[in-house]
């Protein structure tokens, strides 16, 4: 069927995607960052400011086009990306349902499209993909954007890409750190992890602006509003590589910068035997330190956003920031104990999150 001069094959309906699976075990993200030097860190915040620049320009030239008019297939291909959302996205999960209908949706079939991404070198199946796998994923990317989906979960963000000014470059930009993924288990610095963290995180935030919306009252350039949207990214990468140190450690990795860790007088050893001493507890007061204030960084940036959005964005950014309470809470043990967020706390920030958007500064509540 043609739509909006978008072309769609047909595909079956049914038995392409299993359905969501229970969780088998934590996933493992990347590991930590510090204070590295500006020089260090100069090259990856150019080279992604670059990209920022670049979504911030296209985006504003883009109109949606009409894409698939087909609401039964898209409803059922929509409602089974809520299912997946549902499933898998326990802290963001809060935040879509505060949204308006037809965001909720675009943002469920981006979330289930970086979820699958993920998946493929952290799931089940991971110790299978190959680089190759991941250059036919890109791929099929290719012809999510044509109007040519692959699947039900396809179809949705076909039509979502249709229906929003979506850029594909940072999805991907994604697939890119998949692959860096698959290749590298340690980050030599900050500069490193940084061009990892937008990789995998970053990009989520510049995919979710174009769907949230600048508000028109806004003062602030695209620019500003896509640097804040990449610093929610960030931070909150930052924060989950925090939070899953021991978890990355039993599988080889150490999303840690080597010089960092070697300034604080840290063994890979002690890493891996989960020894939280002293040093160590330094070590990681100076890496949450670090994603505050990529947190506070985005905060500068949610009262641009087209008010509806701004309540699941704060409600967002305030539950993730509380895992970095949870682990001081923890005494610094994020090998063996794992930080965790609470329903009660979890609900108890939704207050907070709303009354920060309605006074569009963090200032008062
Ligand atoms: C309302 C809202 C937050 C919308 C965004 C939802 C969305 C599309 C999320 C995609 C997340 C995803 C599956 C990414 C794949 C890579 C990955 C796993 C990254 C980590 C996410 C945490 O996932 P989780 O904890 O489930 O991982 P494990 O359970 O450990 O496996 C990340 C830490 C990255 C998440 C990054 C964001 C959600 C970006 C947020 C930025 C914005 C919404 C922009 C807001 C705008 C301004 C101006 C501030
Ligand atoms: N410390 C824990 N103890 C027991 N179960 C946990 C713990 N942490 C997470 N889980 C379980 O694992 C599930 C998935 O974890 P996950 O990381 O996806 O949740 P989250 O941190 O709440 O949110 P998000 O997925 O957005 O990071 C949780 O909903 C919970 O059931
Ligand atoms: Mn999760």
């Amino acid at each position: 069927m043609a739509a909006g001069g978008v072309v769609w094959v047909t595909f079956p309906k049914q038995n392409l995607i299993p359905p969501p699976r229970k969780r088998f075990g934590r996933k493992l993200r990347t590991g930590v960052p510090l204070i590295s030097s500006t020089a260090e860190r100069a090259y990856s915040e150019e080279k992604v400011h670059e990209v920022v620049l670049k979504q911030a320009a296209w985006v504003k030239q883009q109109r949606p086009n009409e894409g698939c008019k087909d609401w039964d297939l898209l409803n059922e291909a929509y409602e089974r990306c809520g299912e997946v959302w549902a499933e898998y996205a326990k802290t963001f999960y809060l935040g879509t349902l505060l949204m308006t209908s037809e965001r909720r949706r675009a943002i469920w079939a981006i979330y289930v499209w970086c979820r699958r991404t993920d998946e493929l070198v952290d799931g089940p199946n991971a110790s299978h993909i190959t680089p190759r796998a991941l250059d036919t994923w890109e791929k099929r990317l290719g012809n999510i954007f044509q109007g040519r989906p692959y699947d039900l979960f396809d179809a949705a963000l076909s039509h979502t890409v249709s229906n929003y000014p979506l850029g594909i470059q940072p999805f991907k930009d994604m697939i890119e750190g998949m692959r860096l993924d698959l290749l590298k288990t340690r980050y030599n610095n900050f500069d490193e992890l940084y061009l990892y963290c937008y990789y995998v995180a970053g990009t989520v935030g510049l995919m979710s602006v174009p769907v949230m919306g600048i508000a028109s009252e806004s003062k602030a350039s695209n620019e500003t509003v896509y640097s804040a949207a990449l610093a929610l990214g960030i931070a909150n990468q930052l924060t989950n590589i925090i939070r899953d140190v021991g978890e990355d450690c039993r599988r080889g990795r150490i999303y840690l910068p080597q010089d960092e860790l070697a300034s604080a007088g840290i063994s890979e050893d002690e890493i891996f035997r989960g020894l939280v001493s002293n040093k160590w507890k330094i070590f990681m007061k100076n890496q949450i330190k670090r994603a505050r204030m990529y947190f506070d960084e985005a905060e500068k940036g949610v009262a641009e956003l087209e008010e509806a959005s701004r309540w699941p964005v704060w409600a967002s950014l305030l539950l993730y920031r509380q895992i970095l309470d949870v682990i001081e809470e923890n005494d610094y043990n994020n090998f063996t104990k794992r930080a965790y967020v609470g329903k009660a706390k979890k609900f108890a920030s939704l207050p907070l999150a709303y009354g920060r958007a309605i006074m569009g500064t963090s200032k008062f509540f």
